[in-house]
């Protein structure tokens, strides 16, 4: 399998503190790759680093096998296709879902065509089949404000994808979830995974085991090891420092 994403001896200091003290990992196109590790092993600084939220101090993230995230704009990391999900929703609430994607939309086509626009048949089936894909369909013209807090996470989700991706980036993506939104959540990720690259930070073994393709393990800013979740959990280092009190 081809990698779509390389950190090389990537590094970053706070002002002293070493949050990611050399992290080599590849991220494999199409994969479901899950981030796990304690509490401050430099999980989300990692995907900051790789949408340019944090500068790192030191490395190379190559993108798609050519493009040096690390020299570019957070910008131009998006229209490359490197798109990031925070864990706070960050969508419209007073607008309904469809007018969310709609805007998402003309985002990625810039305020110029945002200005001239008027949406055509096929941008309107494109929101329509994303809408279904999220499980929103049904409710596209509510108000966001009335929507669950899983269908608004999903929701934003969409607005991501809408940017047609390769890469996207969940932190902590099913973090206040039912147990029924918790497996939707996971469907979604792995029809998602069909046209697009997941990386995700996930603290819940369950989701882990149950959706990962691979998994690797940070510690103290560094890869303490990788490869399925079986084989995570015979790891005796990944045993000592996470698993064995967590897991
Ligand atoms: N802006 C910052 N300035 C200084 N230290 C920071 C900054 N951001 C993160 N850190 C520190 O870097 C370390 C790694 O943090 P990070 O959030 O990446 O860990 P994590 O693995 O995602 O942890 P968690 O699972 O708790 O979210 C932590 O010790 C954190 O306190």
């Amino acid at each position: 399998m081809q990698e779509i994403l390389s950190c090389r001896n990537v590094m970053v200091d706070f002002s002293g503190f070493k949050a990611l003290q050399g992290v080599n990992l590849d991220v494999k196109k199409g994969e479901i790759l899950f981030l796990i590790g304690p509490n401050g092993a430099g999980k989300t600084t990692l995907l900051d680093v790789i949408c340019k939220k944090t500068k790192l101090t030191a490395g190379t993230v190559l993108f798609d096998g050519k493009i040096s995230l690390e020299k570019l704009p957070e910008y131009k990391i998006v229209h490359e296709g490197v798109v990031r999900k925070f864990q706070a929703p960050s969508i419209f609430i007073h607008l309904t879902p469809f007018e969310n994607l709609e805007i998402a939309m003309k985002q990625k086509k810039g305020l110029f065509s945002i200005l001239l626009a008027k949406m055509s048949r096929l941008e309107k089936e494109k929101i329509d089949s994303l809408l279904n894909k999220i499980g929103l369909f049904d409710v596209r013209n509510e108000t966001a404000s009335s929507l669950s807090h899983g269908q608004k996470q999903w929701l934003e989700i969409g607005m991501q994808l809408i940017q047609e991706p390769k890469l996207l980036l969940l932190d902590e993506p099913i973090a206040g979830m039912s147990g029924l939104e918790r497996t939707k959540t996971g469907e979604l990720m792995q029809e998602i995974s069909q046209i697009c690259t997941v990386l995700v930070v996930e603290h819940d073994m369950d989701f882990v085991r149950k959706y990962s393709t691979r998994v690797i393990v940070m510690h103290e800013g560094k890869v303490l090891s990788e490869g399925t979740m079986q084989e995570i959990q015979e790891n005796e280092e990944v045993k000592n420092v996470y698993l064995g009190r967590s897991g």
